[in-house]
């Protein structure tokens, strides 16, 4: 069984030096464009990032799409197909084809209907990264592209969600994690990095190197899974943060990350050792919990009931107990091996998960041990110890 809290950081900061080849080539059999979200708290060097995308000599055709993308309050009153019927005087939007392959999109308006007409330039660009408001929470808008995706609706059809990085401020983001306005218990800060499949620690040039430590403790303990990178400036080689396939159903999502490559163990985890049931690490921040299970391979009816029990969690937001807890889970990820040899990867968003068949156990660098990892709200030890009970 792997003991989480003894992985070692690996923090690696790489920099963009070489011309590759184009390595995102959208599924031929579905063409759709992968799409990376960028979320991140005011001035955490978003632009930054997006600016060195599009100036850069690294072979890639992007799409950048910097705009006021971001108003959870708009995006979820409509769906994916809007794109007409709104004023045409109050949108401004500006295509530049760069040197380097990009395509820079600047755009005002909010919502869908800025991403369907850069569409229409579809063939000029193989990626597009969307940068979203500091003030946004990236779940509302990454649940509404993944679920239009799985059904093929709207731009679901031409776009696929790939993942979602995000930025924060190594000089400002802990107090902004500690002082945030809290939405329903949670700050946006905290739903951005709960939701991240990879966070850039952006600005390490100007902090002591405890302050890194301290802040990538914090970040590790609100996200476990996600990758943590320190940057300059936004200066991080494009793999690390595109192509992830972060939602990707079928053999793809053995691609998806689930294990930490930063655990310090610092902040407020708690780590509950069991050497005959599941290992698990359960850490809180300001109303965010991020839970950890490990487990053995499950039986059939154990993985039922698990599959109950993320379904009453994720869309009852309690457990099936019936008690009321008012769970809110930001993101879930998992892998599991069956008893019968078939490995499963579990990913979710908000309250829309799926768990795919990826192959069988002895399959090259799969773990034959399972993880489940919850980042949300109310994941407190009652919920812990229900998950367990499952598990064991
Ligand atoms: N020293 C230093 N400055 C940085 C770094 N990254 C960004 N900056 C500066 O920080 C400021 C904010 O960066 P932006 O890229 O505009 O941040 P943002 O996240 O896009 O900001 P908003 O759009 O307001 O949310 C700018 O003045 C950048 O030049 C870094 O790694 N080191």
């Amino acid at each position: 069984m792997t003991d989480l809290d003894d992985d070692i950081p690996q923090l690696i900061e790489q920099p963009v030096n070489e011309v590759k080849p184009i390595g995102l080539k959208p599924d031929a059999a579905v063409a759709r464009v992968p799409l990376t979200i960028i979320s991140g708290f005011l001035g955490a060097g978003k632009s930054t990032l997006l600016q060195r995308i599009l100036t850069e000599r690294h072979g890639y055709r992007i799409a950048v799409i910097m705009n006021e993308f971001g108003d959870t309050a708009d995006i979820e009153s409509k769906t994916i197909n809007v794109g007409t019927g709104e004023d045409p005087s109050e949108r401004s939007e500006e295509f530049l084809e760069l040197a380097n392959g990009c395509l820079c999109c600047s755009i005002k308006d909010t919502g869908i209907a800025a991403i369907e007409r850069l569409m229409q330039k579809k063939g000029a660009f193989d990626y597009i990264l969307l940068e979203t408001t500091g003030l946004a929470d990236p779940g509302p808008i990454a649940s509404m592209f993944w679920y239009n995706e799985e059904f093929a609706m709207g731009l679901g059809r031409d776009i696929t969600l790939d993942g979602v990085v995000c930025v924060v401020d190594a000089v400002f983001g802990k107090k902004q994690i500690e002082e945030d306005h809290a939405v329903d218990g949670i700050g946006e800060s905290l739903r951005q990095i709960g939701c991240a499949d990879v966070v850039l620690l952006n600005k390490v040039d100007l902090v002591s190197e405890s302050a890194v430590t301290e802040l990538q403790g914090i970040i590790n303990g609100v996200n476990p899974v996600a990758p943590l990178y320190q940057t300059i400036r936004g200066e991080i080689d494009l793999k690390c943060i595109l192509d992830l396939k972060a939602f990707s159903s079928g053999p793809d999502a053995r691609n998806a990350p689930i294990e930490s490559s930063y655990n310090t163990g610092a902040g407020h985890a708690h780590d509950h050792t069991d050497n005959r049931g599941p290992h698990e690490t359960h850490y809180e921040m300001r109303g965010i919990s991020s839970l950890q299970v490990s487990c053995p391979p499950l039986s059939g009816g154990q993985f039922e009931r698990f599959d109950e029990w993320l379904r009453s969690v994720l869309w009852d937001g309690k457990l099936p107990s019936g008690e009321d807890r008012k769970l809110e889970v930001l993101r879930c990820k998992g892998m599991f091996t069956l008893d019968s040899g078939e490995q499963y990867v579990l990913q979710g968003v908000r309250n829309l998960y799926e768990i795919d068949v990826v192959g069988r156990k002895r399959s090259l660098g799969v773990p034959e041990d399972g993880k489940v990892v919850l980042i949300g709200k109310g994941l407190d030890e009652g919920v812990r110890r229900s998950l367990i009970e499952i598990l064991s």
